[in-house]
């Protein structure tokens, strides 16, 4: 049966996300799991190619799994104080990600933006990047990966506006299943003044204008 509405976004990965199984990536662990795999499909994994790849999946692994281990508010803490009242948008960050259904990845890019605090409290742009890293590097669906980044720079940053819009190529519809390479899904989600048309019209053709 297929679930897409278990994406309560504290059980998800909430704060607590990465200690609430007690450890942190269980690379021993990994490495049995991968030799299992290994068998399981018909390989040998004794055979001279594979015999390091249970130690190499562990090691892949614990980097695109890290994000589970990290929170916004490392990378959010840093902020400026500048008087600037209208948008602050990165567009076309690139990351990767990996499908919470398939294990395989999803990737594209990010455009992230939002429109400062009245107290004028600004974060680092490459700050708006590492966020999306902290997010993508989970086991995710694009939806929950979107509304995780807005709901961060929400709490973090208590902007005035924010808006988030994620572009995916995802392989799981690429080499397998249905086979459609180059489809695109797009997510997006909006927070305070960029509920207004005018605001989130400016946003958007800043986003699309390429
Ligand atoms: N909403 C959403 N769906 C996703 C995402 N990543 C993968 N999926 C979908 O998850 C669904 C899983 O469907 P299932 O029927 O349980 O699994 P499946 O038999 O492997 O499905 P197919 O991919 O259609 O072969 C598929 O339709 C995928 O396209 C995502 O980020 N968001
Ligand atoms: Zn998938």
């Amino acid at each position: 049966m297929t679930h897409f509405d278990d994406d309560d976004l504290a059980a998800a990965h909430g704060s607590a996300a990465g200690s609430k199984h007690g450890h942190k990536v269980d690379r021993p662990r990994i490495e049995a799991a991968v030799r299992e795999i290994l068998l399981a499909i018909g390989e040998d994994p004794e055979r001279g190619g594979l015999q390091d790849t249970p130690k190499r999946v562990a090691k892949a692994y614990a980097e695109v799994f890290a994000g589970l281990h990290q929170h916004p508010e490392e990378v959010l803490s840093t902020t400026f104080d500048l008087d600037h009242e209208e948008l602050v948008l990165v567009k076309d960050i690139p990351f990767y990600s990996t499908c919470e259904h398939h294990l395989v990845p999803f990737h594209g890019v990010a455009h992230v933006g939002y429109i400062p605090s009245h107290d004028g409290k600004v974060t680092g742009l490459s700050k708006l990047a590492r966020l999306v890293d902290i997010y993508a590097r989970r086991p995710q669906v694009q939806e929950r990966l979107t509304t995780q980044i807005v709901e961060a720079l929400v709490t973090h940053l208590n902007p005035r506006g924010a808006i988030v819009v994620v572009e995916c190529e995802h392989m799981c519809m690429s080499m397998r299943g249905i086979r459609k390479p180059g489809a695109k899904t797009v997510t997006s989600a909006v927070r305070g003044q960029l509920h207004d048309p005018a605001t989130r019209a400016e946003a958007m053709s800043l986003i699309l204008g390429r």
